[in-house]
């Protein structure tokens, strides 16, 4: 399910769940010539590393392809944070979704009720302004 899972990451990165999150300093530091200290809180933005063309080029296209072979490069793929503060439940989250896109790509054939691109709103989480309402159909062969 290689494929399934690049399509699955290059939706987590167009629409991360999580934009961004707010850490905050353990200890001073300097980034980039900026003095940061210990207590500050810092905001640090997926979606902006997400859509930073240095790293994704075209970053606005939808193209899975960025995630074979060796994929994007080490923190740039951030949907599910990175390093030691890294979300737990990656492997779970992925196999849950494999899953159930498993079962439904090979039982059902499906059809958008909505015609063109959603709008999406994120309040915080990402969703489709409209929802998605889609029919779906039982695969008979
Ligand atoms: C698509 C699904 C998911 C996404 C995109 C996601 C994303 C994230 C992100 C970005 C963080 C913050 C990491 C950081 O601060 O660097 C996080 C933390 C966390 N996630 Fe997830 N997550 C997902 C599913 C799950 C699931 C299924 C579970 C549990 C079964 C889970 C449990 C947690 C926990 C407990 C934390 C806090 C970790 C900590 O503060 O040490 N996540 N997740």
């Amino acid at each position: 399910m290689k494929y399934s899972w690049n399509v699955v990451c290059e939706v987590l990165r167009l629409a991360p769940p999580l934009e961004g999150a707010f850490p905050q300093a353990l200890t001073d530091f300097t980034y980039e010539g900026y003095f940061i200290p210990k207590g500050w809180k810092l905001y640090r933005s997926a979606i902006s590393t997400h859509k930073n063309p240095e790293y994704f080029l075209d970053p606005d296209k939808f193209d899975p392809s960025r995630f074979q072979g060796k994929g994007p490069a080490p923190y740039t793929f951030v949907a599910f944070g990175g390093g030691p503060g890294m979300c737990p439940g990656t492997e779970y989250a992925r196999i849950q979704m494999l899953i159930f896109m498993h079962h439904v790509v090979r039982r059902y054939k499906w059809k958008k009720l909505l015609p063109g691109d959603e709008k999406i709103k994120v309040n915080p989480f990402p969703l489709p302004v409209k929802g998605l309402p889609i029919r779906l159909h039982p695969r008979t062969t």
